[in-house]
């Protein structure tokens, strides 16, 4: 599977500019690069504009999610859709789709865990539902955003139900970035899949957010990193099969004694 990543400087406060430059970025990667998949960062619509949150935020994810679903039709592409702040009644919810190459929203996640540092509870309410598995092009996926990362529990439940390639999108700032990168790759040898991981750049009010955005494969390996601070695209084809083999080759699956902890 083709993968491109889109580590993208989000507009603050401005979605319909963010829906632009998406609809153009993907333009530009389908001809050049014709991916299977395609991901974009946490929140990418209106950065953390958390105090204009009830204003940019999108009912039932409209306009949005019609947007995305338009696009993974016409070009026949899964899209990964980062996050957008989605209300649903008076609750706003930070929210990720899921969808197939025909449009279809085959998954939906309300990240679970809000940031303490960004009060983000004030603004957002938690997802409630437990981390599924969905699938795209046959092959078993699982998504967290951004602060999810700190917690194992969601991707070794991932992992414990088949998922073979977790995706975390997110808006990850700098001044924690060293979190950031070895928490991933550290996701991805504990539970011995891919980790895809998509971040913002650049700067939303006095915050810069850390790139760095990630495809390491089930060994550890870092297959490609983005940079700190530069708007790019990750283009990466990922070897499924690398998983059962480096779950041989090491089985931790096999040796774990859960009923001791
Ligand atoms: O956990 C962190 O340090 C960053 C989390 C974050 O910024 C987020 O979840 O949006």
């Amino acid at each position: 599977m083709k993968i491109a990543i889109y580590q993208m400087e989000v507009i603050g406060g401005k979605p319909a500019e963010n829906r632009l430059k998406v609809q153009s970025w993907l333009e530009k990667v389908m001809k050049e690069e014709n991916p299977d998949t395609i991901v974009l960062p946490e929140m990418w619509t209106s950065s953390f504009k958390l105090k204009q949150l009830k204003a940019l935020a999108e009912p039932d994810g409209e306009p949005t999610k019609s947007f995305l679903s338009k696009l993974a039709k016409k070009y026949k592409v899964n899209i990964i859709g980062g996050s957008i702040p989605h209300n649903v009644e008076t609750n706003i919810y930070n929210t990720s789709f899921i969808f197939n190459r025909e449009g279809e929203v085959v998954y939906e996640y309300s990240k679970i865990h809000l940031v303490p540092m960004l009060h983000e509870h004030l603004y957002v309410t938690g997802g409630k539902k437990a981390v599924e598995v969905f699938e795209l092009d046959g092959i078993k996926m699982g998504i967290i955003i951004c602060y999810d990362l700190r917690f194992p529990e969601l991707a070794r439940s991932l992992a414990l139900q088949g998922v073979q390639a977790l995706f975390v999108v997110a808006a990850w700032p700098t001044p924690r970035k060293y979190h950031w990168t070895a928490l991933q790759i550290a996701r991805a040898i504990e539970n011995q899949m891919y980790v895809i991981s998509c971040n913002a750049v650049g700067n939303v009010d006095d915050v810069t957010y850390a790139g760095n955005s990630m495809i390491i494969d089930p060994w550890g390996d870092i297959l490609k990193q983005g940079q700190d601070n530069q708007e790019e695209t990750l283009v990466q084809d990922v070897n499924l099969s690398k998983v059962v083999q480096v779950r041989k080759e090491v089985p931790i699956f096999k040796s774990r004694v859960p009923d001791l902890y």
